[in-house]
């Protein structure tokens, strides 16, 4: 493997959650006595990430994905475990360590609602404290790619989904990080502007090396751009591997028998 650039060592993360039930009367005891369930959302995660590998972090819907995804990018604490990227403790340095990374959540928009997206991107600037020459370079070469020039004007709350998930990745990379972490990045996003962002992720990774973490429930995503799977499940690690290797071990060669596989591995884990 290339140099380590991401180190997780169980890693657990628990979130307790207020049980609510229906009806007046338990609302006005709920007011007094609090019952919790305890949703252990990550447990005992360790796996490390070699410097300009494309991962695909998959897994069904709750099994801990943008969990992980939220502790490695800082905003998580998680109750146990050690977390090391590129020297940093994401949660304890938070402030230098968002220097190094871009984070893209497909389903929250880190841009300002009503402003034009241009707009964003200048306070993107001055928080991220990109110099002027940097910038200009980035925001051209983004644009360029990603195809934003029709619409950058636009304030983001009138853009389609499309146009705002191709604003959210150029948002991420202005300031030239060296790891990029993507949930669900091509969520709702038509053919065209799938290839368009796949192809765009290719790119960076070939010609700046930047590495990219990417949780998908598209098999597609997967296909086109990761080396390697981790696949996790109720909050454990399940999976770590090529995807030939995962394709070899069910024997499955068409295209289309990926998600099946997924589904059977899945079944295999009781998950
Ligand atoms: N802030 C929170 N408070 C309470 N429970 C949470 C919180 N965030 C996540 N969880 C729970 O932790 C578990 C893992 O959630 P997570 O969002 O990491 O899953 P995911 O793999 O990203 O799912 P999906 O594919 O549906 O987006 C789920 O059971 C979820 O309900």
């Amino acid at each position: 493997m290339q140099d380590t650039i991401i180190q997780l060592e169980g890693i657990g993360k628990s979130f307790k959650v207020a049980k609510r039930s229906a009806g007046l009367v338990q609302a006005a005891k709920a007011l007094f006595v609090r019952d919790y369930n305890v949703v252990e959302a990550l447990k005992d995660i360790s796996f490390s990430i070699g410097k300009g590998e494309i991962v695909g972090y998959i897994g069904p819907n709750g099994a801990g994905k943008s969990t992980t995804i939220k502790v490695m990018s800082g905003i998580l604490v998680p109750d146990e475990g050690s977390c090391q990227i590129m020297g940093y403790t994401p949660w304890t340095e938070r402030v230098t360590y968002v220097k190094n990374i871009g984070v893209v959540f497909g389903q929250r928009s880190q841009l300002w609602w009503d402003v034009p997206v241009i707009d964003s991107y200048e306070l993107l600037k001055d928080i991220y404290k990109i110099p002027r020459q940097m910038y200009e370079d980035n925001l051209r070469m983004l644009s360029e790619t990603l195809d934003l020039a029709e619409f950058i004007r636009t304030p983001v709350r009138q853009l389609s989904l499309g146009q705002r998930m191709r604003c959210e990745i150029a948002a991420s990379l202005l300031h030239s990080p060296s790891l990029l972490f993507l949930d669900e990045p091509t969520i709702g996003l038509d053919a065209v502007s799938k290839l368009a962002v796949r192809q765009f992720i290719k790119t960076i990774n070939k010609e700046q090396g930047v590495t990219v973490i990417l949780t998908t429930h598209d098999m597609a995503d997967i296909e086109a751009l990761a080396d390697r799977i981790l696949m996790i499940g109720k909050g454990t690690l399940l999976y770590d591997g090529s995807l030939e290797q995962l394709r070899g071990r069910f024997g499955v060669q068409e295209k289309e028998s990926l998600d099946e596989m997924i589904v059977q591995l899945y079944k295999e884990h009781q998950i």
